[in-house]
This record gives C-alpha cells, sequence and structure tokens, in this order.
C-alpha cells in the first residue's frame, strides 16, 4: 500500500505537487491520471526518495522510502526504460542490479522469462526497440520480487501488441496481490488499464475512486429509445417524470432505468426499435472534473501524429496550449 498525507513539491516559483493526500491499494491497478506537467513523475519520484517533499510524507507500506532496509524487495519502479548501459546485454545488466543490490543472481534469469527477454538476454541493450526496453525495465523493476510496483508512463511510445502487453501484465501483478499503480495522461488507456484512479491537475488531487465511480460521478448515463412512435413514447415518459431529449436517433432518457423504459413501452403498446444504455466516458469524465482546475482539449493526428498512430484510438489530452 501507498499512502501520501499532504505531499507538496515546490521547485522555485514553480508548485509542482500541492497539498496531495492519496491511497493506492493492493490487488488492484490504480491509474495516476493527469495530463502532462500535472506532477505525476515528481509525485513518484518522492514515493521512491529520490525527491525530497517541500511538504508532507509518502510511505510504502507504512516505511519512507529511505527506512526500507533492502528497498528493492519492498517497491520496484520503472521510471526511465533506456536508463541502462547501451554496451551491457539485457542479462549482464539485470546482473549488475541484483548484484549492487544484495539480491541472489537467479532471479535474473526468472524475471527475464517472466517479461519474455530470455530468448535476446544475451544482446546489447543499446539496440533494444522501446517495446523490448520497456520489458527490461520491468524486469528490473521486479529483480527483488516486491510487492509493490511504480511504473511511469510505461505504454508511451509502444505499439499496439507491447501496450496490451504491459495491460495485461500490470493485471496478473495485481492479481498476485500486488500494489500496482501507474501513472498516464492516456485516458483511454486508463479506462481499459486501471480499476481504481487518483486523478491530478496542476498538482493537486482532483478525483480518487474506482473508474467506473469516476466515469459515473462526472457524466451522465443516459437510455437512448428509438421507436416509429417516438410522440407516443415521449409522452409516455413525461408522464412519468423522466428527463427527455430529441436527438436525431430518437429520444436520449435520463433519470430512469433502461428496464423501466422497456417496461413503460409494453404497458402503453409502444413498439422499439432499440433501447440502450449510453454510458460517459473516461474522457468526458476527466473534462469535466478537470474543467476548473485546467483548460483540456482533446488532441487530434495532426496535433501529435506519432502519439495518436501508437495508441490505437486512444484520446490524448494535453493542457490547451502545450
Ligand atoms: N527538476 C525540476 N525543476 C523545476 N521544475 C520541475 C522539475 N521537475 C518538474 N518540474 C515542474 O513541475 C511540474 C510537474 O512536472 P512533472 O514532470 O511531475 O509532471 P508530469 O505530470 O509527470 O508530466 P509529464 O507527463 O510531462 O512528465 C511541471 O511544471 C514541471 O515543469
Amino acid at each position: 500500500m501507498i499512502e501520501a498525507v499532504g505531499l507538496s513539491k515546490r521547485y522555485g516559483k514553480t508548485v509542482a505537487v500541492d497539498d496531495l493526500s492519496f491511497t493506492v491499494q493492493a490487488g488492484r491497478v490504480t491509474g495516476f491520471l493527469g495530463p502532462n506537467g500535472a506532477g505525476k513523475s515528481t509525485t513518484m519520484r518522492m514515493i521512491l526518495g529520490l525527491d525530497a517533499p517541500s511538504a508532507g510524507s509518502v510511505r510504502i507500506d507504512g516505511k519512507r522510502y529511505r527506512e526500507l532496509h533492502q528497498p528493492l524487495r519492498t517497491v520496484g519502479a520503472l521510471l526511465d526504460a533506456k536508463w541502462v548501459h547501451p554496451n551491457r546485454s539485457a542479462r549482464a545488466h539485470l546482473r549488475w542490479l541484483a548484484k549492487s543490490n544484495r539480491l541472489p543472481s537467479k532471479r535474473v534469469d526468472e524475471v527475464l522469462e517472466t517479461v519474455g527477454l530470455t530468448g535476446v538476454a544475451n544482446r546489447r541493450a543499446g539496440g533494444f526497440s522501446l517495446g523490448m526496453s520497456q520489458r527490461l525495465g520491468i524486469a528490473a523493476a521486479l529483480l527483488g520480487d516486491p510487492q509493490v510496483l511504480l511504473f511511469d508512463e510505461p505504454v508511451n511510445g509502444l505499439d499496439p501488441e507491447g501496450i496490451l502487453w504491459i495491460r495485461r501484465f500490470m493485471h496478473r501483478l495485481a492479481d498476485e496481490g500486488r500494489t500496482v499503480f501507474v501513472s498516464s495522461h492516456l485516458l483511454s488507456e486508463m479506462a481499459l488499464t486501471a480499476q481504481e484512479l487518483v486523478v491530478i491537475g496542476r498538482g493537486k488531487l482532483i478525483a480518487q475512486c474506482s473508474t467506473e465511480e469516476f466515469v459515473a460521478q462526472a457524466t451522465e448515463n443516459t437510455v437512448t429509445v428509438r421507436s416509429p412512435q417516438l410522440a407516443l413514447m415521449r409522452s409516455a415518459l413525461d408522464e412519468q417524470g423522466a428527463g427527455v431529449r430529441e436527438d436525431k436517433d430518437g429520444l436520449v432518457v435520463s433519470g430512469m432505468e433502461m428496464a423501466e423504459i422497456g417496461e413503460l413501452a409494453a404497458a402503453k403498446g409502444v413498439v422499439l426499435h432499440e433501447l440502450s444504455q449510453q454510458r460517459g466516458s473516461l474522457e468526458e469524465a476527466f473534462i469535466q472534473l478537470t474543467g476548473d482546475s485546467v483548460e483540456y482539449h482533446a488532441m487530434g493526428v495532426d496535433a501529435d501524429p506519432i502519439a495518436e498512430a501508437q495508441t490505437t484510438g486512444s484520446t490524448d489530452l494535453q493542457p490547451a496550449g502545450k
């Protein structure tokens, strides 16, 4: 478990993290969501003792990082996948890490196997693709078999296969009972990966809840009704006090469950061509909840062709003007 209380970090006049309190539970994938510059990396560095908080504290399983006896046995992290000596092989890199952290060398082959790098273990890490480097970084994070894992933007720049692999891998780690905290500014990706969310904007906490709750809180769930007897259906819904508006497909109904609407249609003898639940997306929820703290816009292909192509349709949200 990770617990941050009143965590703050200033760099001169910049307040990177502002009185942030949150908890990350074991056995779940928790997404750390916020646009670029929101303070995610700074928070992760403070969790790992790489940056000292200006105020507040953060504990991993009840202890500050510097109080951990053998830190890599408690917490593993992937911050920068390219942090590896380019001329060292993947195996040599991990052996060096294991040795310098007094971890058994047999773990090296185990973690190489876990991340699927056994076949390329003796190749120079400098020649690795980004996806392979990410796997090597994850292998390093797993060396001490820690219960707590932190990943900073692990899918950035990966191809669809790499993204899927990382997503499944995070779920597997959480299913093993570990605490998995993963930062991203890719909302669609987080909607698929994270069960819980810690959402920040401009260093401040915006929400901490399940992904489902986050979407439900910020967006309206509606039911679409299509019928050749729309006027009849509308007056029946009005009688029930439902919120009804018309759009090009038919009626959009709020404040009534889909089953109730179906039963009402049957009772009134209205023929239905469609009755479907529409749920808000994480993007809508994010824009709704962060609207006050910072202005966002959804970037399209023109704005960031590489990110767009590599995230297979994910919407990449960034602060307006960035
Ligand atoms: N070492 C530093 N010195 C000065 N300012 C910093 C430093 N590190 C971060 N900042 C500033 O703190 C703010 C938060 O940065 P941070 O990198 O934590 O955000 P982020 O959410 O991780 O964004 P990104 O996804 O772009 O890395 C930004 O305004 C950034 O410019």
